[in-house]
């Protein structure tokens, strides 16, 4: 399954040492005005090789708008968007051709397709994410319209907090061969009362679904999340009060699956990155077993990258869902 949405669909193609990464958006409104420069922002925020915290593999990750637009206007007929991937350096990659490493998808994969493509992450690689980035970055432009706007930030690194301490997190990993995981918290304002559906089409479970989608993603929890399994219900309640506002937002903007006005509040847990150089015990894919010390160009922590991508994505559920919404309005 390459495909997310009903109403706002997108496809994303590539692998991460092929010819290019891409997405194509099928559902999006005619007449909104976009050009490659309102996408390129959210790109340059994702890509790899900006700073020590990242991944040092180059890529400067420019979009080109192949379809769907026209004289700066959406036609309302598919937007395909795409990157040419140009900083592989696929050399480096050869010991993966044989062998499996601990907590990435490879052997996952290959048990799966029985093919795979050992160039870094090949299809499962977080450079996947630049697509959804790309599509996230014209469901923030429709939101925009509605007067939804969505923001992300860094949380915790390693169980640590603040920017300078973070960094420091980080680069101890590195230093060390290893990696860290975090805590990303993102919220989305301004979205209107009734997105979603109460049973299976619940906003909640489909901003789960899309979160849990971003690879290394192994949590995800919205408003109280699971620290509402250690209140009351007097305490967890969102009382209302006699101008009809809510007192509390611990629901994190969602009831029955359906927003209520609130702020949208989610919080994702990311994994650390699962290449690392220090030496780890594996199988070839003859099953013996042997060492592996990864070489390639990784991320030592996944948190700074990741934060645009979990906007992208909440993005495209609330715009998927806002669509599907004004199916119900009365005209
Ligand atoms: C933005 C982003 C960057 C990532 N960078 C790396 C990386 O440099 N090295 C790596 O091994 N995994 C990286 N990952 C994580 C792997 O892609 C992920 O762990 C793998 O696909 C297996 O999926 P799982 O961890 O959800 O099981 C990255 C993920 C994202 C979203
Ligand atoms: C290239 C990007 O990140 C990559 C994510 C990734 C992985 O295994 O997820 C592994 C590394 O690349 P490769 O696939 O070449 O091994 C990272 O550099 C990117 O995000 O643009």
């Amino acid at each position: 399954m390459n495909t997310h949405g009903r109403n706002f669909r997108v496809t994303t193609f590539g692998e991460s040492h092929g010819p290019a990464v891409g997405a194509v958006i099928d559902g999006c409104p005619p007449r909104l005005s976009l050009s490659e420069a309102e996408i390129q922002p959210m790109l340059d925020r994702r890509r790899p090789g900006k700073s020590p915290l990242e991944s040092p593999r180059y890529e400067l990750d420019r979009v080109e708008l192949l379809s769907g637009v026209f004289e700066g206007q959406t036609t309302g007929t598919p937007i395909a968007l795409m990157v040419r991937n140009e900083g592989m350096q696929s050399k480096d990659y050869e010991q993966l051709r044989t062998v499996y490493r601990p907590g990435h998808a490879d052997r996952a994969y290959e048990e799966k397709y029985g093919i795979r493509d050992h160039r870094g992450g090949g299809r499962s690689s977080g450079r996947e994410t630049l697509a959804r980035v790309a599509a996230g970055a014209v469901a923030v432009k429709v939101l925009a319209g509605y007067g939804v706007h969505i923001a992300g930030e860094i949380l915790s690194v390693h169980g640590v907090t603040g920017e300078e301490k973070i960094r420091e997190e980080i680069l101890r990993a590195k230093a060390a061969g290893d990696s860290v995981g975090g805590i990303i918290g993102i919220t989305a304002i301004g979205c209107p009362k009734g997105l979603g559906d109460p049973i299976f089409g619940r906003l909640d479970a489909g901003i789960a679904a899309a979160m849990m989608g971003i690879g290394a993603v192994k949590g995800v929890e919205i408003g109280e999340g699971f620290n509402a399994a250690t209140l009351c219900g007097s305490e967890n309640n969102d009382q209302i009060d006699e101008n009809s506002c809510y007192r509390s937002n611990h629901a994190g903007g969602i009831l029955g699956g359906i927003s209520t006005g609130e702020p949208i509040t989610v919080r994702i847990a990311v994994k650390p990155t699962p290449s690392i150089s220090k030496v780890q015990q594996t199988i070839d894919r003859a099953g013996k077993p042997v060492e592996i010390q990864i070489q390639g160009r990784h991320d030592p922590s996944i948190v700074p990258r990741a934060v645009v991508v979990a906007e992208a994505m909440l993005a495209l559920v609330l715009v998927d869902a806002l669509l599907e919404q004004q199916k119900y309005l009365v005209r």
